[in-house]
């Protein structure tokens, strides 16, 4: 889990536009996990040609339910107009505003092994907003090798790097037993965002966000609801599995 502070931003938020909020917004963490879900599905709706978008409709494509959606949206002074729906591209504006979207983030990345070259060569996170601005690993092996046209340097430079880049996140990819290391080296670096995939849990000091991805705790959470519905349908009288949940890895 990651320790979220959510400040007050004064002035005037596409909210404000819309005649609802009058200050950032301090959202329940559930909430802002989905709304990168609900941005998703509203690009993919706009570059469908779609306007507006009814709140089942856009539940439906994010995958959630739409009363929670309603409830979540309502937390950025979003409801929609009755008989209409939201309007796609100023939701998209609200939630681009609320998660600092608007503004492009720099991301470093330490640790160049087999997750790490796959995330580095991923183009995705560009597209997203993102831009990862330099690769950082310990063996010298890997310092100098050139992976989607950066190349790799020292962790030793990371301090002076992280500075003339202005890097905001750092993604941890290396072994557990480094991750500690590294961690504290982006926080002396400033870096107050950090993302770990490394199955291990950081301490970093109270303004440094941490959020952690383990694919291996996702899986164990579906192999307890496997283990659950197999233990329905064993139920004497045949009771059929619950009907079927999603949601989104880390959320
Ligand atoms: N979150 C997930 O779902 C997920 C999935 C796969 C792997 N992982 C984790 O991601 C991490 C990387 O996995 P991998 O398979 O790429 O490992 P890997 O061994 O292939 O790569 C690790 C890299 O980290 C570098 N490194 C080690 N210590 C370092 C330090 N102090 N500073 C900078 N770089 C350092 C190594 O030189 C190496 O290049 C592991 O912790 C693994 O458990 C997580």
């Amino acid at each position: 889990m990651s320790q979220q502070r959510h400040g007050v931003t004064p002035g005037n938020t596409p909210g404000d536009r819309a005649g609802a909020v009058s200050a950032f917004p301090d959202l329940p963490e559930a909430t802002i996990a989905r709304l990168p879900e609900y941005l998703r599905a509203l690009h993919n709706l706009g570059e469908g040609g779609s306007d507006t978008i009814s709140s089942e409709g856009l539940a439906a494509a994010a995958g959630v339910n739409s009363a929670k959606l309603r409830k979540d949206l309502s937390h950025l002074g979003s409801y929609g107009t009755r008989g209409v729906g939201y309007d796609v591209s100023l939701l998209i504006e609200q939630i681009e505003y609320v998660l600092g979207l608007d503004q492009r983030r720099a991301v470093c990345l330490v640790g160049l092994g087999n997750l790490g070259h796959a995330l580095a060569g991923y183009d995705g996170f560009a597209s997203r907003g993102f831009k990862i601005v330099a690769l950082f690993d310990a063996d010298e092996a890997k310092v100098g090798e050139e992976i989607q046209g950066l190349v790799v340097r020292h962790i030793e430079e990371l301090g002076r790097v992280a500075v003339e880049e202005n890097i905001a996140i750092g993604v941890i990819a290396t072994p557990a037993g480094a991750a500690q290391a590294v961690a504290d080296v982006l926080v002396d670096a400033g870096v107050t965002s950090i993302l770990n995939f490394a199955p291990c849990v950081l301490s970093v000091p109270a303004n440094v966000d941490v959020r952690k991805v383990d694919l291996a705790i996702e899986l164990q959470i579906l192999s307890f609801h496997e283990h659950r519905k197999a233990s329905l349908t064993a139920l004497p009288g045949g009771r059929s599995a619950t009907a079927g949940n999603q949601e989104a890895v880390g959320s």
